[in-house]
């Protein structure tokens, strides 16, 4: 009889991404044994072919562009990018695809790490496929966390394995610009990387099959985003799709839904996303595999009874985002805690143990030409949930601040407000320089500070923050307003 390895720990999460890093450091941090499965790189998708690498790409190009707008730097920012330091600079924040640094964090954290590709095997099992073949079974005795994350969702047409397609993938990790570069998607994947690789030298066409890019976002931020990008050079076309596309002799042909050719060097398929959990063992514990892991605020995966299934990140679909998806995890590490030491959850909306911030204040950052920051709600949910909100417009060109970063700035302000209790509940920003504006925003939702007293945080003169001081002058101006600085009908 061969001997079965199996090994027992309090926490077990599959997947080292962001996200299960940070379940696992939460969950020994409270003293709790802890190993994290891992069957690619430790510190998975953003690390090595997403937030990392694409991040390191637009800097670059974004600070170009800001720069070319400054009176008297313009001629000396107007030169193409050093594309080959550019991508240096990419290799290097991607730590050349190397996570020695990543394992020696997990070691200095007190977490073991297990290579191999994990399986859930019934309740509180993980069996896993080692690199050479073995497999070694996990027990959980409190729980295990999946944070496997999410993979390029790819269209169904014919041939795609010959055509080898970029995903997000190769669009980060290129090791050169491509001559002509086909974008199919208009989500955030696909501006930027047509911002990124238009200003690395590439020739960039972007097919949207709507009518406009960004289409989650408020209208005004795909509307700026779309204008610089064609002023880049970038050919944008919309209410269009691939129809078919085949490789030959190393070129794409694609052809267009509704009629007319296109030739690549590659094609990019930005298209959404899909869960890592077509081959997870989901089957073991009642649950189909393929499907997003539905959770409550707990992060307990609802379908599965006995409070012992986690899905954190990604893979849950609550935000696709790294930040959000380590705010869960340190929910989630927070519940496991307690409940293996049996104390009480507080699962109240904004509580130790209750991921609020998920529904309510989602902060985003796209790193286009301009960048958009947004956060809570936006108009298109207000309209779909019948949600009643005062929405107040500012045009950001006439903030001081604003004008000092470009003469010529464009952009534009936009804050939802809850008429009853008279607090912000969404704030969408786009324009040079506004990204460090977000995370304001994202206090005064969070906090639900009420606008009266939002009267009396005082932005510097002159940055473009006191975008907020007119947003409030607008806002009192339209509807009327209350206390010191009450206006009209206040
Ligand atoms: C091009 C691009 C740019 C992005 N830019 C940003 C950005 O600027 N800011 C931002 O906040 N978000 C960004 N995102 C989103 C961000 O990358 C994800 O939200 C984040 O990586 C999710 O983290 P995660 O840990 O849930 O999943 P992942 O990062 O996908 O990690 C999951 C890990 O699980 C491992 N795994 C999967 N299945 C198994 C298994 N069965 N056994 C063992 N291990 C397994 C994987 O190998 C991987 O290491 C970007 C995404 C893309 C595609
Ligand atoms: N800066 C950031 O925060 C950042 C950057 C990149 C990615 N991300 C995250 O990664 C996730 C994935 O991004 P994404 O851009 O791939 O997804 P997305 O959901 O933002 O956009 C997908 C786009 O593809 C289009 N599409 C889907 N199927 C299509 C088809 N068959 N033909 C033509 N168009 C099609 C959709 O209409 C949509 O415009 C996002 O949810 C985002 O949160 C974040």
């Amino acid at each position: 009889m061969t001997n079965v390895d199996t090994r027992t720990y309090d926490v077990v999460v599959i997947g080292a991404g962001p996200v299960g890093e940070n379940v696992a450091d939460r969950t020994t941090a409270a003293g709790l044994s802890t190993v994290i499965v891992e069957s690619e790189l430790v510190g998975g998708e953003c690390s090595y072919w997403a937030c990392e690498p694409s991040k390191a790409l637009l800097r670059p190009a974004l600070l170009r562009a800001d720069a070319g707008r400054v009176p008297g730097l313009g001629p000396a920012a107007a030169g193409p990018l050093d594309a080959a330091a550019v991508l240096a600079h990419r290799d290097r924040m991607a730590a050349h695809w190397n996570d020695d640094g990543q394992v020696e964090w997990l070691k200095a954290a007190g977490i073991d790490l297990q290579r191999g590709h994990g399986r859930l095997d019934g309740p509180r099992r993980v069996a896993v496929t080692t690199p050479d073949g073995g497999t070694i079974h996990l027990l959980a005795r409190h729980a295990v966390a999946v944070c496997t994350g999410s993979t390029a969702a790819l269209p169904d047409l014919p041939g795609l394995a010959a055509l080898r397609p970029w995903t997000s993938r190769e669009a980060t990790s290129a090791p050169q610009p491509p001559g002509r570069l086909v974008i199919v998607g208009a989500g955030v994947v696909a501006t930027e990387m047509a911002t990124a690789w238009q200003a690395l030298g590439t020739e960039v066409t972007l097919l949207a099959r709507g009518a406009r890019l960004l289409p989650q976002m408020e209208p005004f931020a795909g509307e700026l985003v779309a204008d610089r990008l064609r002023e880049a050079g970038t050919d944008l076309r919309f209410g269009v799709t691939v129809a078919t596309a085949a490789r030959t002799d190393g070129q794409v042909g694609i052809t267009l839904s509704g009629g007319g050719r296109l030739t690549a060097d590659e094609i990019l398929f930005a298209t959404g996303r899909v869960p890592r959990t077509g081959d997870i063992g989901l089957e073991t514990v009642g649950l189909n595999p393929g499907d997003w892991l539905t959770t409550d605020d707990s992060l307990a995966v609802t379908a599965a009874p006995g409070d012992w299934l986690y899905a954190v990140g990604d893979v849950n679909r609550r935000a696709l985002l790294t930040h959000q998806g380590k705010y869960q995890a340190r929910i989630a590490g927070a519940v496991i805690a307690a409940r293996a030491f049996g104390a009480p959850l507080d699962t109240e909306r904004w509580s130790p143990h209750a991921g609020t911030a998920d529904t309510a204040a989602v902060p985003q950052v796209v790193f286009t030409d301009p960048e958009i920051a947004s956060v809570g709600l936006t108009t298109i949910e207000a309209r779909r949930t019948g949600r009643r909100v005062d929405v107040v417009d500012y045009n950001l060109a006439h903030v001081a601040g604003a004008i000092q970063h470009d003469p010529d700035y464009r952009g534009w302000a936009r804050a939802l407000i809850d008429p009853d209790r008279r607090t912000v509940v969404g704030c969408h920003f786009a324009g040079p320089g506004v990204t460090e504006l977000l995370h304001s925003a994202t206090v005064a939702i969070t906090g639900e500070i009420p606008i009266e007293r939002l009267w009396h945080a005082v932005p510097s003169f002159p940055t473009i923050s006191e975008v907020w001081l007119r947003l409030l002058e607008t806002y009192r101006d339209q509807h009327g307003g209350q206390g010191p600085m009450c206006g009209r009908r206040g």
